[in-house]
Parts: structure tokens; sequence; C-alpha cells
């Protein structure tokens, strides 16, 4: 059987001047991922222009060992920046995404049990209405073999399904559009803002930072309005209030301080798990429709799954574990188009990088993009290749160096949740439509920015199939 193997972007051309640099990285850090190599382990770095008269280097950390020192084992050396902070707090504040030491400590034991897998379990039924709901968007937009942009249908359902499983309410149609729209704003500059404040320039010196804060705040209304419903309920002592994400969040206290999170709090955390739960989830659902639309015996391969699964009736929480090629289809998707292409964090003293010595305050770039296709590492690195995580030494490439969902203390909480919420969905799709290539679309384009997306969409024709 042949294997599907995506186009990789180009690599970045032989030594580009500083504007061109700057140019390439503010429209993606692939940019500066792309400048090392996939072959070998290692440690490269690349100079930003700097406002500060001396030369700033970024690390690009393609080297496991060393991932995992940075991540796992010497994880309190190396803290995220605050240049990430100060880029993310229109929006969310001062939450568990961005802050460090025992503050961060505080609000991941809070966190952690509304992310808990029985929580998980618990949100099925509402991951299963929004996986309805996006379903017959898909139909209306489909027609019998239609082109749909398949990025934004699960941008909309990603938003949904983390509504419906924070707050239990889906969102509306009109609310739904204002989020997203407020969040693409948002994410466009933070992501430049980031990338130009690496140089040293302050933030009042870069066009577009009161943009960001409106943004950020138009994003933080959306979400504030059901929280204060929920929080006068709550005071009002009406009974039978729902048990969900929010409830838990609330209901949390600290074992250690006794402390839960204040209304302010409450709001930081919500925006976060929104920023942090709907982006990344549908980037990674959109890669991999991409992926079994190019891909037709894996395609028919993970539909005969489903049909001897699930059967005729409805999916159900029972099916899940069962649909191990749907779930592996979605895990291939995440190594080869990892969401978050690049864990950035910073060095807390000197530390040797490679054959360089980096300085206190230098960014590091842990770069699953590079580490999931290095071919020292995974055999067949560049081919879509779901039974990989199969076989011995797929099992063995995963322990070394698969990292979609970043590894250590800070490893993304919601990962049980988004592996869920994929497969659900996958599945669904998987057995109402055949998919394929859209010969009118280009070739997706990978740029990312706080997430890996496609500059050009992604575009699958989606044909109903018979139940
Ligand atoms: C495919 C989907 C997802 C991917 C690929 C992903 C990936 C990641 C990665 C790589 C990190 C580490 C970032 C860093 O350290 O800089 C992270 C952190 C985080 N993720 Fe996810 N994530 C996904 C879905 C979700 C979902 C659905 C939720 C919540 C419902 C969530 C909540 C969080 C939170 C709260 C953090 C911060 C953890 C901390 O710093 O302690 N993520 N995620």
């Amino acid at each position: 059987m042949s294997l599907f193997v995506p186009p990789k972007p180009a690599p970045l051309p032989e030594k580009p001047g500083l504007l061109k640099r700057a140019r390439l990285i503010a429209r993606s850090s692939l940019a500066v991922l792309q400048s090392g190599s996939y072959a070998a382990p290692g440690v490269g770095r690349m100079a930003v222009p700097s406002v500060r008269g001396r030369r700033r280097w970024v690390y690009q950390v393609r080297d496991p060992a060393c991932a995992r020192d940075i991540l796992v084992n010497r994880a309190g050396d190396f803290p995220k920046g605050e240049l990430m902070g100060w880029m993310l707090r229109p929006l969310t504040g001062d939450s568990i995404f961005t802050t460090n030491g025992e503050v961060w400590r505080r609000q991941r034991r809070l966190v952690d049990p509304a992310l808990e897998q029985a929580r998980v379990r618990e949100s099925f039924a509402r991951m299963r209405e929004a996986a309805e709901t996006a379903l017959q968007g898909l139909e209306r937009s489909a027609g019998p073999g239609g082109a749909v942009r398949v990025d934004d249908a699960m941008t909309v359902f990603a938003a949904d399904v983390i509504f419906r499983t924070i707050f239990s309410e889906p969102i509306a149609e009109a609310e739904a559009r204002e989020a997203i729209a407020a969040f693409e704003a948002f994410q466009d500059l933070a992501y430049a803002h980031g990338m130009i404040g690496l140089s040293g320039l302050p933030g009042w010196l870069m066009p577009g930072t009161w943009a960001r804060m409106r943004a950020g705040k138009r994003l933080r209304r959306v979400l504030k309005r059901p929280l204060d419903r929920r929080l006068a309920r709550v005071a009002a002592g009406e009974p039978d209030l729902p048990t969900d994400i929010l409830a838990s969040l609330m209901a949390s206290r600290d074992p250690e301080t006794g402390t839960g999170f204040s209304p302010d709090e409450l709001l930081d955390q919500v925006s976060m798990l929104f920023l942090a739960g709907h982006e990344t989830s549908a980037s990674g659902l959109a890669w991999a429709l991409y992926l079994l639309a190019e891909a037709p015996d894996v395609q028919a391969r993970a539909r005969a799954e489903v049909k001897a699964v699930v059967g005729g009736g409805s999916i159900a929480f029972e099916h899940m574990k069962r649909l191990g090629l749907v779930r592996d289809v979605f895990r291939e998707a995440l190594r080869l188009y990892p969401p978050v292409t690049t864990v950035v964090r910073e060095c807390a003293r000197p530390e040797p990088m490679g054959r360089h010595q980096a300085r206190p305050g230098d960014p590091l770039f842990v770069a699953p993009w590079i580490l999931h296709r290095l071919s020292s590492v995974w055999p067949n690195a560049d081919a879509f290749d779901p039974d990989r995580f199969d076989t011995p030494e797929g099992r063995e490439a995963v322990r070394q160096a698969y990292l979609p969902f970043s590894l250590g203390p800070r490893v993304c909480p919601g990962a049980a949740f988004a592996l869920q919420e994929a497969t659900l969905m996958l599945a669904l799709i998987l057995g109402r439509f055949e998919l394929t290539r859209d010969e009118a679309w280009p070739p997706p384009e990978p740029v990312a920015k706080l997430t890996l997306r496609s500059a050009n969409g992604v575009t699958v024709r989606l044909t109903p199939v018979s139940p």
C-alpha cells in the first residue's frame, strides 16, 4: 500500500538578510524552525533583529534529549517568558497558561480536577450534541459532493464544544461569530507582537497594541455573559445547577491553601480554556480531514472500523476506546501537523545549548514540528501512516520524540478531552461522508501563529455515504 506524503513547506532561503528573516518570521514561526535540519537531532540558533544593540538569538531545540531536559527534568530552570504573558494577558489575564512558580502551581491544582478523566467522560453527551450540530452544518454546506472549508467548520465546532462543556449551554450563532472574529484578530496581532517583542521593542511602540487589547476584551465580554448568568444563579441559591467544567472550577479548592478562584480569576481561566482548547482542536481536526481526503485506503479502513463498532445506532461513550484507528488518524495528524508547533521557554540562567552558550532570558523554541519529523527517529517520517503507532519502531519513536501536548509538569491537561472530542467528530464525519480532494484547491500552506493553520484554508469535498 502506498502512503500519502504531504508536501513539506519550502525551506528557508540560504542566509536571508535580517529584514527578509524578520518578514518571514512575522508571517510564520515555521521560518525559525525551517532554518534547521529535519535529519538529525540538534540545537540550532537564529539571530533576530534587535533594537537593543546586542544581537539576539532564538534557540531552536530539535534534540529529543534536550527537549526532555527543558520540559521535564529541569522544567523549573526554564520558565515561560514574560513576553508570552504580555502577549496573551488582554485575553487570558494572569491565567495558568502564562504564569510561573507558586502562582502557576496553585492554578494547576485548581484546574486539573475540571479536566480529569471522569469529567471528560461526563462531557461526552455535550460533545456529541455539538458534533451533531456541526454535521448538520456540513450537510447544508456540502450538498452532494460539494467542497467545504472544513477548517472553518471545525473552528465553530470546537468553540461550541468548549462552550457547552464549560457552561452547559450551546454558543448562539451570533456569539460564535463574534467570538471567532475577535479571537482571529487577537491571534494575528498577539503572534506578530510576540515575534516583534523578541527584538526588545517596547509594546507601546508596536502598531496594533490597542487593537489587540480591544480584541481580547471583546472575546472576554462574550465569555463573561454566561459566567455572570451562572454566578447569579449560584448567588440566588438555585437548585439543580449543571455539573460541568465551570461548576468544577467554582467548587475547586486548593488542598494546600483552601482557597478557590475569585470571579475575576474564573473569567481569566475560562478565557484561557477557550483559547487553549478550541483553536488547537480545530487545527488538528482540519489537518486530519485533509489527510483522510488524500489517503482513500486509510479512510476506507477507518470508516469500516466506525461501522463495525457503532453499527447503525447512535455513537456512545463506550464506543470510544474501540475506535483505535480513528484515534490514531488524529494522533498521526498531530504528529505531522502539531497545532502547537513550538513550545516556548526561556533560560533562567546561562545554559549550554548545543555548541552555543545561551544567556538568561534567551528564548528556546522547543519544536514538535521538527521533532515529529526527524528522519533519524521516525521511520518514513514524512508519510501519513496512522498504523505506525501499532509497531515497535513507532512506539519507540513516540517515547523519544512525540509531544503534541508537550511533556512534563506543564503537559496539556486537556489532552484526554481533545482526543475524545476529535475521535468523536472524525467518527461521525466518516460515518456520514466520503472525503475527497478538491482539485480546485491548491495544496495547503502551513503557517504557524499561535496555532498551526493553512494560509489558504483547508477545503475538502464531502459526498454523503449510505448508512
Ligand atoms: C489537539 C488539541 C490540543 C493540543 C495539540 C494542545 C497542546 C498543548 C500544548 C503543546 C500545551 C503546552 C503549551 C506550553 O507549555 O507552552 C498545552 C497547554 C495547555 N492546554 Fe492544551 N492542547 C489541546 C487541547 C486542549 C484542550 C481541549 C484544553 C482544555 C479544555 C487544553 C488546555 C490546556 C491548558 C489549560 C494548558 C496550560 C497548561 C499549563 O501551562 O500548566 N488544551 N496544550
